[in-house]
């Protein structure tokens, strides 16, 4: 039998779109663009997702996206994964994108964008909404990011808002902070990454200095009361990866995720899938094992779908139509 999961409508919030780029893709997209990838098959390349933390992921998450050189490349990998996700239930999906990482390799931020744009402008067609969130490298020069933001904020309306994201135990959020701060007052949206790997400290921090409206990840945010008592009186969306958490071995097992806990504890819990072809699943695979893990139902799901869609930055009328969908999704299996 399919999990419920698979078709509850829901909004994904933390998605790297190149965390999406199956082997499959990326051995084509080598062979259009005359690029060699340090694997010799996918099923070499499938073999190497083996991780002991999050940056042996990001050693190979880099070294995979060189292949992505084209307005074409991030058309057909945005287009590839919403396609996928509307198939799980996504019906809104808000796409992170590392265009810093792109231009260490000389990839144009308007093709990056334009491309990516394209692929959500189709899927808006199907029925499918969503927007782009230009994520900073915290672990690279700050320079770098400001030289992508002197770009970016030529034409904020392409964005949703900004992110922080890559390694972040050592790399505080301070250097970043002026930029989030022109970013806000452009009338973007601010998140960051924090709390994967780092304590409860970066949490703080991402809120204090760069106005985070949503944590991704945030899962140690538990180990400090005041931090939970804050997040969840300001309902603070935490938008948590259940796999990435077991693959990149924050947690041991899917068994001891602190999911129950946050939601216990009254956190504005979302469930997401971060870098799917590295992680083994998608939004509705993420949901449908820790409804199964945790026992979660009918109720239980259609909170965390309801949660992900009010801590969208959907507009308010669009947000009303997905709550709808997720009412009738619920009262229909009764
Ligand atoms: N899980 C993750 N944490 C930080 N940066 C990332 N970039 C892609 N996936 C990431
Ligand atoms: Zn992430």
């Amino acid at each position: 039998m399919t999990s419920p999961a698979l078709t509850l409508p829901k909004a994904e919030l933390h998605l790297h779109v190149e965390g999406t780029l199956e082997p499959e893709l990326a051995f084509e997209l080598a062979a259009r663009n005359g690029v060699r990838l340090p694997f010799d098959s996918v099923e070499e390349l499938r073999a190497a997702y083996r991780f002991t933390d999050l940056q042996s992921f990001l050693d190979l998450y880099y070294a995979c996206m060189d292949v992505l050189r084209t307005r074409e490349d991030f058309r057909d990998l945005a287009a590839a994964y919403l396609r996928r996700a509307a198939a799980e239930g996504v019906r809104h999906a808000e796409l992170f994108f590392d265009a810093q990482a792109h231009a260490a390799r000389g990839v144009p931020y308007a093709e990056i964008v334009a491309g990516l744009r394209e692929a959500l402008d189709d899927a808006a067609r199907q029925g499918v909404t969503g927007g782009l969130i230009l994520c900073f490298l915290r672990d690279a020069p700050v320079e770098e990011a400001e030289a992508v933001w002197a770009e970016a904020k030529q034409s904020p309306g392409e964005l949703l808002g900004v992110g922080l994201d890559s390694a972040e135990v050592g790399h505080r959020v301070g250097p970043f902070a002026h930029i989030f701060g022109e970013a806000r007052e452009l009338g973007l949206h601010a998140v960051a990454h924090a709390g994967e790997e780092g304590g409860a400290d970066y949490v703080w921090e991402a809120l204090r200095e760069l106005g985070a409206e949503r944590i991704d990840h945030g899962i140690r945010s538990l180990e400090d009361p005041e931090l939970v008592r804050h997040l969840a009186e300001e309902h603070v969306p935490l938008t948590v990866c259940p796999f990435s958490n077991v693959r990149l071995r924050a947690v041991d097992t899917l068994a001891d995720h602190p999911l129950p806990a946050m939601l216990a504890a009254g956190l504005h819990v979302t469930v997401n899938s971060d870098d799917p072809a590295y992680f083994g699943g998608y939004a509705g695979e993420n949901l449908a094992a820790v409804a199964e893990q945790f026992g979660l139902g009918r109720a239980e799901l259609a909170l965390l779908a309801r949660n992900s869609v009010t801590g969208s930055f959907a507009p308010e009328a669009r947000r009303r139509e997905l709550l709808a969908q997720v009412d009738a999704w619920e009262t229909s299996a009764r």
